[in-house]
């Protein structure tokens, strides 16, 4: 049904304006839309599979004849929408220019075709198996060829080439089985690392599973994250010096030391970057490079090293340590004791590292210092999910690795397990476009019903609501809410997605450390603009915005003096303020009553006023560095105005917030008690899980590739947008079944480019018929 009547009025879905089809659905939801013939009550579908139509509650669905205009007694929107003015006949409400262009139509969702037909591939050939292997294959546990090979081989250095979905996880538990059962090697000489903790606990646990797998063995082998095995080294030989109690636990400490540094350089908190200077030194001691070895490239690296040499010099000081120091500490321990690096090459005669292509400098070293011994090595990892070179990962010790370790012999795993051939084919075609990789083409194992599909929402908005839509119907349809992932390239643009789904009855759960998006700093001071205009006397509001005005929190006390002077409110107070610049004292007594008008403003139009007139983004610019951030500030304040696009004062725009960042702490806390609940997570934080139906959020330019790897581009450095292109890959690769792919036709209020990583796509769908 393409017509209901919403406040008097018959509208019609194919004269609706694009941008209008959110807020029909909001009226729809509140029970503001009716049928034309029936008066019953209609809501308006928005979601992926099918176009938008109005649709009545009753069950099974009503489908009532549509009437004529004049059946109705209500006059078209058409009409009611014109007013006279200086001559011309224009759309009341409107903007000419918008009503100048014809209506942008709903574009339906593509499906993407795939070029190879499926072929059912022979993958495994039981009769050949060692006897362990036939053990396993009988309960169940069953490997294919490459995957047999990559078991069986345990003697000298093996690179393990494996693409996604190609059972990484088997092959490191039925080799370490294979190696304990059928080798009888002891346990003590292994060393398994994996990229989390919760992995390596994961294959402790599968391995269990596996026939003739005793406990105690089990408990013998050195499993965990390169982190907490170096670290029980070092507690072993110098308990004093790496005892817990000294290790910088919290991001909050290290920033804070930086920050104290910084003091002594004049580096304002409120212009300096601190998050990221600290992430730039994590990435210099990762590649082992020590405070007086860094080569700055830039002005801000150039204050980034000297905090670096200062936040060394603190720890050393005060004897403390952080994360990074382990690896570099347990380097230098094997590297200047001789004894204690033989005493572990003898020990450790067997590693196995999961996720190689994460691997950095640090680990790589230490890695090739033990085994030097024994030279038995097996990495196992995928050049095309190397997606953490930002924390100093480099995938070129993978892609290079037969050249550290001579006479090394490769096992590529090319059958995927996890992803329909429809899944499968679309990431091959994104991935190939990479050119710093191993070639390799995966081949699934089955074919879906489900094409994957491309959708075409209006805005973030409106892909949250299609995605929730979407997933409301499989989930009534008889689907787990387990299945579902909504993948993002940054937190931020889980904003829209958790507001629809916090609004829904959906059980759903968020990363832990995911900062709310209304409890962000840049997104918390703009808030406090809009507080201090509806209440002038609000001291905390007030603390906020300070630094944005270019004053320290000390004018604080001025000012509560002042509004008892001047008898004034504590807004007011800021235009009696003495500083000691005229220029700044000016722009003060301006700032007073633009604030104060905020309050007559719609929360949108409020936003861009801070932004522009009280010079937020003046602000924003000054806190350097601002190309480079992977979140920037600039951006948060764009998807604020978003958000607040769908408000209509300001007050129920904060009670939104306070809201949504309220839900947003109790849904991490339900989410330890969830089981079966959807995801929401960053594309980083879903590697190595599996799902069976995976929704990517804004599929266009600047959000994936972000902004920062296309601004890299341009200076001729391709590195960031192959690795934007490899995330891309590990979200498509996620999926089992349904893969659906956003492209939003505006992203932070302006018009949006779709991915160029979907361009090899899109130029198979053209041939396709669209649905
Ligand atoms: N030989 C096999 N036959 C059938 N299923 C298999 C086989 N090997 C692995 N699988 C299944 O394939 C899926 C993917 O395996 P796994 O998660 O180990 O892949 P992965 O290589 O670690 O993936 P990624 O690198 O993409 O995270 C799992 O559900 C696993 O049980």
């Amino acid at each position: 049904m393409k017509t209901a009547v919403y406040r008097n009025r018959k509208i019609v879905i194919d004269e609706l304006n694009r941008e209008e089809f959110q807020s029909i659905y909001i009226a729809g939801k509140r029970g503001e839309l009716s049928c034309p013939t029936c008066k019953e009550k209609v809501q308006l579908y928005l979601g992926i599979l099918s176009d938008p139509h109005f649709f009545h509650h009753s069950l099974p669905e009503k489908r009532c004849p549509v009437p004529g205009r004049l059946d109705t007694g209500l006059q078209p929107q058409t009409e009611n929408h014109y007013i006279e003015r200086n001559g011309f006949r224009i759309p009341q409400g409107r903007t000419i220019t918008e009503e100048n262009s014809a209506p942008v139509k709903f574009k339906t969702a593509k499906p993407i075709e795939y070029k190879v037909p499926f072929k059912q591939t022979q993958t495994n050939s039981p009769g050949s198996l060692p006897p362990y292997l036939q053990q396993l294959s009988a309960n169940g546990v069953i490997l294919d060829d490459s995957q047999t090979k990559a078991v069986i081989d345990t003697e000298g250095p093996l690179l393990v080439l494996a693409g996604a979905g190609s059972g990484k996880t088997r092959v490191l538990t039925c080799r370490t089985a294979f190696m304990l059962e059928a080798k009888q090697i002891d346990p003590r000489t292994i060393m398994l690392v994996t990229f989390t903790t919760k992995a390596a606990a994961e294959m402790k646990n599968r391995l269990l599973s596996y026939p003739n797998m005793k406990r105690e063995k089990i408990q013998q082998l050195i499993t965990g994250t390169f982190h907490s095995i170096f670290y029980r080294i070092l507690m072993f030989h110098d308990a004093a010096s790496w005892s817990s109690d000294k290790l910088l636990k919290k991001e909050w400490q290290r920033d804070r030391i930086l920050k104290e540094a910084g003091k002594e350089l004049d580096l304002s908190e409120k212009e300096f970057a601190y998050d990221l200077a600290l992430q730039q030194i994590g990435l210099w001691k990762n590649t082992m490079l020590l405070p007086a070895e860094v080569r700055p490239a830039s002005e801000w690296e150039e204050k980034t090293a000297i905090l670096y040499k200062k936040y060394e010099d603190y720890k050393n000081r005060e004897s403390l340590f952080d994360f990074d120091d382990m690896l570099i500490g347990c380097y230098q321990l094997l590297k200047t004791t001789p004894a204690i690096l033989e005493y572990y090459q003898d020990r450790f005669q067997y590693f196995l590292i999961d996720e190689f292509q994460d691997i950095n400098k640090v680990q790589y070293e230490l890695i090739k210092l033990l085994s030097n011994k024994h030279k038995n090595v097996c990495a196992v990892g995928d050049d095309d999910q190397a997606i953490y070179s930002f924390r100093g990962s480099d995938p070129n010790f993978l892609l290079e690795f037969e050249m550290d370790f001579h006479s090394s012999k490769t096992v590529t795993l090319e059958q995927n397990y996890r992803s329909s051939h429809e899944i499968v084919s679309a990431a091959n075609q994104v991935i190939s476009a990479n050119k710093l990789r191993k070639a390799k083409k995966m081949q699934a194992q089955f074919s879906s019903v489900e094409m994957p599909l491309i959708f075409f929402p209006f805005d973030e908005e409106e892909e949250a609501t299609m995605i929730v839509t979407d997933i409301s119907e499989r989930i009534a349809n008889g689907a787990n809410p387990a299945d579902f992932a909504i993948l993002y390239r940054t937190n931020a643009a889980s904003r829209a997605v958790f507001e629809r789904l916090a609004r829904s009855n959906l059980p759903f759960k968020i990363d832990m450390d995911a900062e709310a998006f209304y409890d962000r700093y840049i997104i918390r001071c703009a808030l406090a603009f809009l507080k201090v205009s509806l209440n002038e006397e609000d001291p905390n509001s007030m603390t906020e915005i300070l630094p944005l005005l270019f004053l320290k929190q000390s004018a604080l006390k001025d000012m509560k003096a002042l509004s008892i002077l001047q008898d004034c409110s504590l807004l007011e107070a800021l235009m009696h303020l003495k500083t000691s610049h005229a220029f700044q004292e000016k722009k003060l007594k301006k700032a007073v009553p633009l604030i104060r008008a905020l309050k007559t403003l719609t929360p949108a139009k409020a936003i861009e006023k801070i932004e522009k007139e009280i010079g937020f983004l003046d602000f924003l610019k000054k806190r350097g560095n601002e190309a480079n951030q992977i979140e920037k500030g600039s951006d948060d304040l764009k998807d604020l105005k978003v958000a607040a696009k769908s408000f209509d004062t300001i007050d129920v725009f904060l009670e939104h917030a306070e809201h949504m960042a309220a839900m947003n702490k109790e849904i991490k806390n339900l989410s330890k008690h969830f089981r079966d609940a959807i995801t929401l997570s960053t594309i980083h934080r879903a590697k190595g899980l599996e799902y069976k139906y995976v929704y990517l959020l804004g599929a266009v330019d600047g959000s994936l590739p972000h902004d920062y790897a296309l601004e890299t581009s341009r200076n001729g450095d391709f590195s960031g947008l192959e690795e934007e292109r490899r995330l891309f890959y590990v979200a498509m690769t996620r999926a089992q079944e349904g893969l659906y792919l956003s492209i939003p036709d505006n992203r932070r209020g302006k018009k949006a480019n779709r991915s160029r990583f979907l361009a090899p796509l899109l130029k198979i769908s053209k041939k396709a018929k669209f649905q």
